[in-house]
């Protein structure tokens, strides 16, 4: 569950990011996030995480409330999200197994427990066969599947993906996004920033899109607005 109420944010040089932006995501939502370069995505996604704090108005997310949230109430609210980003972000001298446990140990998962889950969710992937590789002797498109695995192994209500396939050929962007639908199907609610108008159009996903700090439309079946950048 997502909210944003009347938010806004201004960097302290003065740029006005985010202008006065409500929106709700309810659980089990799948929705789209885009719009020209520079419009606010990824403000609005360093908000959602608490990397940013907005300026004005409030934000909710899976119960906390993050634009006034206490220090030590941040890990928990994070343990409630998967963050994927553009360029995966796995730690090369660790195996995707590592990489995996890594993030289950940081919050106290006992071993058996991540053993059984690093399967199901390298099964989901279908990365079970990578498990004692490096990042390094995997392709681009893998090392995402992992990044998406690394994110659910704790499992999140919320996946949040920050241009997922920004670094991958069209087949493979394609697999992500298909990926992130079945994650969706199966309960986790997933918010995707993408610049990629053609796979929006073909997964007909609620879509916002935002122009210049504001939402200038909200609709299901596709991408509307016409000016988004590659
Ligand atoms: N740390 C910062 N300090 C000042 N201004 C910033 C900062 N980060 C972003 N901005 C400005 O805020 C506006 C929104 O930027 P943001 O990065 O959210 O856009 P975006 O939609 O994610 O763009 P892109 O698609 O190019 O990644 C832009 O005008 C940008 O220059």
């Amino acid at each position: 569950m997502i909210r944003l109420k009347d938010v806004e944010m201004e960097y302290p040089n003065g740029t006005r990011a985010i202008r006065g932006i409500s929106a709700a995501i309810e659980d089990g939502e799948f929705v789209f996030l885009v719009g020209p370069s520079g419009s606010g995505k990824s403000t609005i996604i360093k908000m959602l995480t608490g990397e940013e704090v907005p300026t004005a108005g409030r934000i909710m997310i899976n119960g906390f409330s993050v634009s006034n949230i206490a220090e030590r109430q941040i890990p928990m609210m994070r343990r409630t999200l998967g963050v994927i980003f553009q360029d995966f972000r796995l730690i090369e001298k660790k195996t995707v197994y590592e990489n995996l446990e890594f993030v289950m140990r940081a919050v106290g998962m006992p071993k058996k427990e991540i053993k059984q889950r690093i399967t199901y969710v390298l099964q989901l992937v279908g990365l079970e066969k990578k498990a004692e590789n490096f990042p390094s002797e995997l392709s681009g498109g893998e090392q995402q599947r992992v990044a998406i695995a690394r994110a659910l192994v704790n499992n999140p209500a919320t996946i949040i993906a920050d241009e997922p396939t920004g670094n991958l050929d069209p087949e493979r962007s394609m697999e992500i996004m298909t990926l992130l639908v079945k994650i969706n199907q199966l309960g986790t609610t997933v918010l995707v920033v993408t610049h990629e108008k053609d796979l929006v159009n073909k997964f007909g996903k609620r879509v916002i899109t935002i122009d210049q700090g504001r939402i200038i439309n909200d609709s299901v079946g596709g991408y509307v607005g016409g000016h988004i950048h590659e």
